[in-house]
C-alpha cells in the first residue's frame, strides 16, 4: 500500500521558489491500476518521481508498503527503489548495446539475482509481452511498442509492488499504444498495481481509477467507470 500524507515539494531556482506540490495525500492499495492526469507543469511527473522514491520532499509524510521511507538515506531508499518499484519510462530506456533478454535481466543483476534465476525469469517475462522468440535481438531491431513491451517485461521481474509508468504511450501511435494498455490490463487482473502518468483521456480510461492533478494539488479523484 501506498501512503502519502501531506506532501509538498519546492523546487528552488537561485533565490526563486517553486511550490510544484502542495500538501498532496494519497492512498494506492494493492491491485489499483491509476492513471494520473492533468496540464502541463501540473506537478504529475514531481508526484511520480516522489511515490517512486526517486525524489525527495520538503515535507509531509511517506509510506510504502508500511515502511516509512521519509527519512530514510539515499541507500536505503535505492533498495526500496529496486524491490518495490518497476519503471516504465516514455523513451523506453533500453540499452541499446544489450540485447532484450539482457535487457530484462538488468534489474536482477542489481538486485544480486543469480544467473539461471535471472535467465529463466526473463524469459517468462518476455513470454508475458509475447517476444520470447526476439530475445536475442538488440533494441534497434524492433518496433517502438515492442520497445515498451520490453520496457513492461524488465519493470516486472523483480516482482514489485508497484509498476510506475510516466507517459507510456508518449511515443507510440494510437493502435500500439491500446496494445500497451491491454498488457497493463492484463497484468492488474493478475494483480500488480500500476501507477501511469498520462495526458491522454483514452489512455487514462484503461485505469479503474483517475487522479487529476492542477498547480501541484489533487483536484479530482474518482473510479474511471
Ligand atoms: N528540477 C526542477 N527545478 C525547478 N522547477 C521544476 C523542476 N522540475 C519541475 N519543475 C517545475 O515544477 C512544476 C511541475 O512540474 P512537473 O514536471 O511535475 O509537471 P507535469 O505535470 O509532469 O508536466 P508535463 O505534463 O509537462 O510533464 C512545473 O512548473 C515545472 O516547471
Amino acid at each position: 500500500m501506498i501512503e502519502a500524507e501531506n506532501i509538498t515539494k519546492v523546487y528552488k531556482t537561485g533565490a526563486v521558489e517553486y511550490k510544484a506540490l502542495d500538501n498532496v495525500s494519497l492512498t494506492i492499495k494493492r491491485g489499483e491500476f491509476i492513471a494520473i492526469m492533468g496540464p502541463s507543469g501540473s506537478g504529475k511527473s514531481t508526484l511520480m518521481n516522489i511515490l517512486a522514491c526517486l525524489d525527495r520532499f520538503d515535507s509531509g509524510r511517506y509510506k510504502l508498503n508500511g515502511k516509512d521511507i521519509t527519512f530514510m538515506n539515499d541507500n536505503q531508499l535505492a533498495k526500496i527503489r529496486n524491490k518495490e518499484i518497476g519503471f516504465v519510462f516514455q523513451n523506453f530506456n533500453l540499452l541499446p548495446k544489450l540485447n532484450l533478454l539482457e535487457n530484462v535481466e538488468l534489474p536482477m543483476i542489481y538486485a544480486g539475482v543469480g544467473k539461471k534465476a535471472r535467465h529463466d525469469t526473463a524469459m517468462k517475462a518476455l513470454e508475458k509481452v509475447k517476444l520470447t522468440k526476439w530475445y536475442k535481438h538488440k533494441p534497434s531491431e524492433i518496433s517502438g511498442g515492442q520497445r515498451q513491451r520490453v520496457a513492461i517485461a524488465r519493470s516486472l521481474v523483480n516482482k514489485p509492488f508497484v509498476i510506475m509508468a510516466d507517459e507510456p504511450t508518449g511515443n507510440l501511435d494510437s493502435a500500439v499504444s491500446i496494445e500497451v494498455m491491454h498488457i497493463f490490463q492484463e497484468l492488474n487482473e493478475d494483480g500488480v498495481t500500476i501507477v501511469m502518468v498520462t495526458h491522454e483521456e483514452d489512455i487514462a480510461r484503461f485505469a479503474q481509477r483517475i487522479i487529476t492533478v492542477k498547480d501541484g494539488r489533487i483536484v479530482s479523484d474518482e473510479s474511471a467507470n
